[in-house]
């Protein structure tokens, strides 16, 4: 479905961003793997490292990767890591902005450097990556996709999660907005939302026995999704058979959205 088209996604050193990488180039896509080498190892991972072992899955099944640092808040390496992606693999075709953090926090005691940071790695990112890279595909005149991981948390609350949900919630009106500002380029701009997806995001969180049973009995498909879940949807949306959605958001949550009871 995606032979010939090149596809940079951020924070695929693990994860949700691993698993699409990993779709997109079983579909036909090169890709460019983004990490970021934060001061703090998150979760324990050599990021880099990671994030090699992702390219080298993708070389194995056929396709040309990259990997490319980039703190997706930091506006200038986030134009080099376009420019390096563009130059290397030879244009871009699909963005997929995976990049997130979710440290879960208490409301009345959240710091504002913490409402910062999400909002910057989560909301921030999502723009300046998504304006690097239409500014090269609307250079390249053959138009694109740029597709971003918002959350089931867009439309719904988490009590933990009150610097959270609104930046998934801003990443789907950002693409929203973008669809109409780059439709006239052939652009097109859509959101998933994925429910509850086992990863090391809510590895802290689900530890308490009884909050995973509680949401995983919530799930009317019987179980947490899995990073490959998401593989499909953004394969679909990136490929000539949406060629006609765009500023749509799809629920990718094993039906955990629609469970009121
Ligand atoms: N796991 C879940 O249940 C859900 C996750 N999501 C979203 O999916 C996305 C991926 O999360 P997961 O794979 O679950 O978590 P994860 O922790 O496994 O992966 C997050 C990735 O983002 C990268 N990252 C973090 N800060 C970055 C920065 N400043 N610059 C570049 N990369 C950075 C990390 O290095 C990592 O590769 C996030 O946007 C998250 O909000 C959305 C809904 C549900
Ligand atoms: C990190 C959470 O477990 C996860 O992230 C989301 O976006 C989902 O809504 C879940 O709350």
């Amino acid at each position: 479905m995606l032979d010939g088209r090149i596809a940079l996604v951020t924070g695929a050193s693990r994860g949700i961003g691993r698993g699409i990488a990993l779709g997109l180039a079983a579909a036909g896509a090169d890709v460019a793997v983004n990490y970021h080498i934060p001061g703090t190892p998150e979760f324990g991972h050599d990021n880099a490292q990671d994030a090699a072992a992702v390219a080298a899955e993708i070389e194995a099944l056929g396709r040309k990767a990259v990997t490319v640092e980039a703190d997706v808040c930091d506006g200038a390496a986030v134009t080099r890591m376009v420019e390096d992606v563009t130059a290397a693999l030879g244009g871009l075709d699909i963005l997929v902005n995976g990049a997130g953090i979710c440290p879960f926090h208490d409301f009345l005691t959240m710091p504002e450097q913490l409402w910062d940071r999400v909002h910057d790695v989560n909301l921030k990112g999502a723009f300046l990556c998504s304006q690097a890279a239409a500014r090269v595909m609307v250079a390249q005149g053959r138009g694109g996709r740029i597709i971003a991981v918002s959350s089931i948390s867009a439309l719904v609350g988490g009590g933990m999660q009150t610097h959270y949900t609104p930046t998934k919630a801003g990443m789907h009106s950002l693409m929203q907005s973008m669809a109409v500002s780059l439709g006239p380029h052939g652009i097109t701009c859509n959101s998933i939302l994925p429910g509850a997806i086992a990863t090391d995001i809510n590895k802290d969180d689900w530890s308490d026995p009884d909050k995973r049973a509680y949401l995983n009995g919530r799930i009317p498909l019987g179980r947490f999704g899995e990073p490959e879940d998401l593989a499909g949807p953004v394969v679909f949306l990136a490929s000539d058979a949406a060629r006609y959605v765009t500023g749509a958001s799809l629920l990718v949550d094993g039906g955990l959205f629609v469970n009121l009871q």
